[in-house]
């Protein structure tokens, strides 16, 4: 894989408009190629880069197939909830049809919640052993978690499933449904957004680090795809090479 891109966004306003114009050209040429763009979305400061940004550009929303990176195990009414973030910040506010997004079903135990995901989202990629996304759009944690994928958990090692529960992540929520490596590595791109000052240090770690036992945000190396990182000032600040 090559050597992850990064760019750097003097403000995390300036880090939101470069990351969404990216995200509608990545759509543009995935629906002109193939009528359809995948594309998995992640919690945290995430939902506001994307929410912020995407809905004034123009594209075909009803070509758009949306899935969580990972999603907390919680009702859709609690505030944690990431699908209902971008179910009012984004699909209702561009009139997505409904269908286009695939929540995890908090109704289900966590487990079964993974596996009922996990249906759905091979439903949208007939015919492959791993489904691969267009694009993957990630968050990294000041541990260098991203996903719902922590430093020393055993999911770090799964290599069969694609979907997986959690139930002990150190961030809260505790139960939680991710994708784990084999999914997020057959991407075509996986791009990560962080800003502020106060992941500084995570970011130069994971990106110019050379721990022997890699944080879970540098094990992201699609065999066969592009990893970007869209920075700020803040979070950029102590990188050396760039
Ligand atoms: O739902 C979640 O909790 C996320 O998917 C998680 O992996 C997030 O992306 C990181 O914790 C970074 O979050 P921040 O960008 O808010 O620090």
């Amino acid at each position: 894989m090559a050597a992850p891109i990064i760019r750097v966004g003097s403000t995390d306003k300036e880090v939101s408009k470069d990351l969404c114009q990216f995200v509608i050209d990545k759509a543009t040429s995935s629906i002109k190629e193939k009528g359809i763009f995948t594309v998995g979305v992640s919690g945290g400061s995430l939902v506001k880069y994307l929410c912020n940004g995407l809905p004034s550009f123009t594209t075909d929303w009803t070509k758009w197939r949306i899935f969580f990176c990972d999603e907390r195990h919680v009702s859709y009414d609690n505030s944690e909830c990431t699908y209902s973030l971008y179910k009012t910040g984004l699909v209702d506010k561009v009139g997505m049809p409904p269908e286009n997004i695939f929540p995890i079903n908090p109704d289900l135990s966590v487990e079964d919640a993974a596996v009922d995901y996990e249906k759905k989202l091979r439903s949208v990629f007939p015919g492959t052993d791993i489904p691969r996304f267009d694009l993957l759009l990630l968050g990294m944690g000041p541990d260098g978690h991203t996903c719902s994928l922590f430093p020393g958990h055993q999911l770090l090692e799964e290599k069969t499933r694609i979907i997986s529960p959690i139930s002990d992540s150190p961030k809260p929520p505790p139960a939680r449904v991710t994708m784990t490596y084999p999914i997020i590595n057959n991407s075509s791109c996986a791009v990560f957004a962080s800003c502020g000052e106060g992941k500084a240090d995570i970011v130069q770690r994971v990106l110019e680090g050379n721990e022997d036992v890699l944080l879970p945000a540098a094990r992201v190396r699609p065999t066969n795809g592009e990893v970007i990182w869209y920075l700020d000032k803040g979070a950029a600040s102590k990188l050396k090479n760039i």
